[in-house]
């Protein structure tokens, strides 16, 4: 290649030879040409070198590649020997994998129809499911519906009571300003009621003055009224008696009671009673009582009370005092509307006294030995007790196989007092007493231990005459109200018109005496007893009898009823003091009081020198009702037990003035049944310190 070049050139060196230039340039080429020969030289034996080393390389190799080629075709040997033997494993493998094949076609076609079957419940479920979100998405939307109107309200709420809020903060702050203005205006007010208050203070000091001289006045009132007072109540007739078989002639409104005896004619066939009321057949239990109500007010100012009930059996003794059996609250009897009204004023009273009702005894009959007492905070406590008491009472009559009618029956009610004020303190008895009946032994005739019972029952009875004795001496602050009992039916008559009688309206009068007498007309004290206890002749009673049916209230025509006031107002003492000069005008102005007349009356009681003696006798005497310390107290018991001698030396002289007294003729003065009575029982042995415990 290079020789071509160089032939090139040398053509190309002919072509243009004349240029010298060219010439050496081209000797210059010749020389590089040259140089770049040799090198190719050079290299060109390195090549036959490297080509050498390389044929004995290849050589080499190429006998390794035969070694390789002989190991290749045993090893192909092996190997086909092998693919042989793995032919035939593939020949049992396919089998196997055909017999695998057609065994997990079936598995296939099974799980196929399964999974059909499950696709088919997931299909039933999916519809199901898309159902349920159906009906949920449904509910969720009416829910979302519901709240979004519930939010609508409870915004609406949140802004009603936003602006009801700042309402009341305005309010609020309105009443603040108000409650500012108040305060200012009540610490004026509460200077202004201290002022008033002190004010008040001193005007309470003095009520209570006022107060104090009230009751004073009151319990003087009462005074003046008299610390005995006598009521008389007829029991209506029991249903079937005709109206003609009455004993009763005329009730007068001051107390005037006419008794008929239809088996005397003429003067001696109806007789006078005097009271300081009476009660008709027709009064209610609270008409009785309205009379009775101002003693109640006595003893819760520290007075000492006795109200009892006297007269024959079945004469309406226990009817008056407690009532009918299951009572409704109209026909309560005097102890159930007394203990009310005590309670009830202690309560009224309670902001300036503080009252203890502390206790109550019951107990029958003279001799009480179980006796005994027991705290009561109201009428209802009260009540029981009474009702023990009763049932005690009908026990004791069956062992007795007696009535419980023949025993007394004693109800003490304590009341301690204190002025909350002052600080004084007072006790005050309230006694309710309802008695046994008052009939005649003789009449009934009996004997052995009933005729032993009766005696004991007429020697109580005359110690009860004693205790009015001793009451009608102003002996003690006691005040003492007495119910005479009168059965108007004509079998009755006996008991009415007896002795017994005449002694309690001679007490009667002995408390008129004692209370009126002296001062108004000036005339010895006795001498009015001999009006007490008198017979009318049958003229004047018809006179009264007369007057009483053309007019209830206008009595002036008859000498008998002429000047009627009404004694029993409870609040006006003037009237009560009228009422007393009244009663001693009636007797000046009287029939009764001529001479004519007083042929006609009967006197009973005693003459003064026997009523002189019997009043010296109760003197003696220990007993006084209300008058004595606590009698139910252990330490009353002793004094009284110790003055046992006292009580009976003025048995004995009671007894010794009755058998004087029994001796007389029927016209001279009468001694009272009870002591008569007692005269018959002379040989019954007296325990007397136990009487009225
Ligand atoms: N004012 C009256 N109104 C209606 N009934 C009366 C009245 N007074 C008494 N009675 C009746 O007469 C009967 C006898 O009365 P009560 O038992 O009160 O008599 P008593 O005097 O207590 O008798 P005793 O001494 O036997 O105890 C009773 O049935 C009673 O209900």
């Amino acid at each position: 290649m290079a020789k071509r070049t160089l032939e090139l050139e040398k053509s190309k060196m002919d072509g243009k030879s004349t240029r010298e230039e060219d010439v050496i340039k081209l000797i210059k080429e010749k020389e590089q040409t040259n140089i770049e020969l040799s090198t190719l030289k050079h290299e060109l034996e390195i090549a036959k070198r490297t080509l050498e080393l390389e044929k004995s390389k290849m050589d080499e190799k190429r006998k390794a590649e035969e070694e390789d080629m002989i190991k290749s075709v045993k090893e192909k040997e092996q190997t086909n020997n092998e693919l042989s033997a793995l032919k035939q494993e593939l020949e049992i493998t396919k089998k196997t994998y055909e017999l695998r094949c057609l065994q997990m076609e079936t598995e296939a076609k099974d799980a196929k129809a399964d999974l059909d079957k499950r696709l088919k419940e997931l299909v039933q479920l999916l519809d199901d499911s898309r159902n349920k979100v159906k009906v949920l998405e449904a509910y969720s939307k009416s829910q979302k519906q519901k709240w979004n109107k519930k939010e609508i309200i409870f915004q609406r709420l949140t802004e009603f009571q936003f602006g009801a809020l700042q309402e009341l903060r305005l309010s609020s702050q309105c009443i603040k300003h108000e409650i500012l203005k108040a305060k200012k205006s009540y610490s004026e007010d509460f200077n202004c009621l201290g002022l008033k208050f002190k004010k008040l203070v001193v005007e309470g000091e003095n009520y209570h003055l006022v107060l104090a001289e009230n009751r004073k006045l009151f319990n003087e009132l009462q005074d003046l009224k008299g610390n005995i007072r006598v009521y008389c109540r007829i029991r209506p007739l029991i249903s079937g008696q005709a109206e003609k078989q009455t004993t009763i002639e005329y009730i007068g409104e001051n107390g005037e009671l006419v008794v008929a005896n239809p088996s005397k004619q003429g003067k001696d066939g109806n007789r006078l009673f005097r009271f300081n009321k009476v009660y008709g057949p027709n009064s209610t239990q609270g008409e009785v009582f309205s009379d009775t109500q101002p003693l109640i007010r006595c003893v819760l100012d520290g007075y000492n009370v006795c109200i009892f009930a006297y007269g024959q059996t079945g004469s309406g003794k226990t009817y008056t005092m407690t009532g009918p059996n299951g009572a409704t609250e109209e026909e309560w009897g005097v102890n159930y509307r007394a203990l009310n009204d005590l309670f009830s004023i202690s309560q009224n009273r309670s902001s300036s006294f503080m009252y203890e009702v502390g206790s109550i005894s019951e107990h029958n009959g003279l001799v009480v030995p179980d006796a005994t007492m027991h705290p009561v905070r109201s009428t209802s406590d009260v009540i029981e007790l009474m009702e023990i008491g009763l049932n005690n009472r009908a026990v004791s009559a069956t062992t007795l196989n007696e009535r419980s009618s023949r025993s007394h029956s004693v109800v003490s009610i304590h009341v301690h007092g204190k002025d909350l004020h002052t600080g004084a303190t007072s006790q005050g008895n309230l006694h309710l007493v309802d008695l046994a009946g008052s009939e005649r032994v003789d009449r009934s005739e009996v004997t052995g231990d009933r005729l032993r019972e009766a005696q004991h029952i007429n020697k109580s009875l005359s110690a009860l005459g004693d205790v009015i004795f001793a009451l009608a001496q102003k002996r003690g602050q006691a005040k003492t109200l007495m119910f005479v009992q009168l059965n108007p039916d004509v079998a009755s008559l006996k008991d009415t018109i007896s002795e017994k009688d005449g002694e309690i309206e001679r007490l009667q009068l002995l408390k008129d005496l004692k209370n009126a007498y002296p001062s108004v007309n000036g005339e010895k004290q006795g001498t009015p007893l001999k009006h007490g206890y008198s017979s009318m002749s049958n003229d004047s009673v018809r006179g009264a009898l007369r007057n009483q049916k053309q007019s209830s209230k206008t009595t002036s025509d008859h000498d008998y009823c002429s000047e009627n006031i009404d004694k029993h107002s409870e609040l006006d003492s003037q009237q009560s003091a009228e009422d007393l000069k009244q009663q001693s005008r009636f007797l000046k102005q009287s029939k009764y009081s001529r001479g004519d007349i007083n042929q006609d009356v009967e006197i009973l009681g005693y003459a003064d020198g026997d009523r002189e003696d019997r009043l010296s006798d109760v003197s003696d005497g220990c007993l006084s009702v209300g008058t004595e310390p606590d009698i139910s107290t252990g330490e009353s018991t002793k004094p009284l037990e110790s003055e046992g001698n006292k009580v009976l030396s003025r048995v004995r002289s009671l007894q010794k003035l009755r058998q004087t007294t029994s001796s007389s003729s029927r016209d001279s003065p009468r001694a009272p049944t009870s002591m008569r009575k007692t005269a018959t029982t002379n040989t019954i042995s007296v325990k007397p310190p136990r009487r009225w415990q």
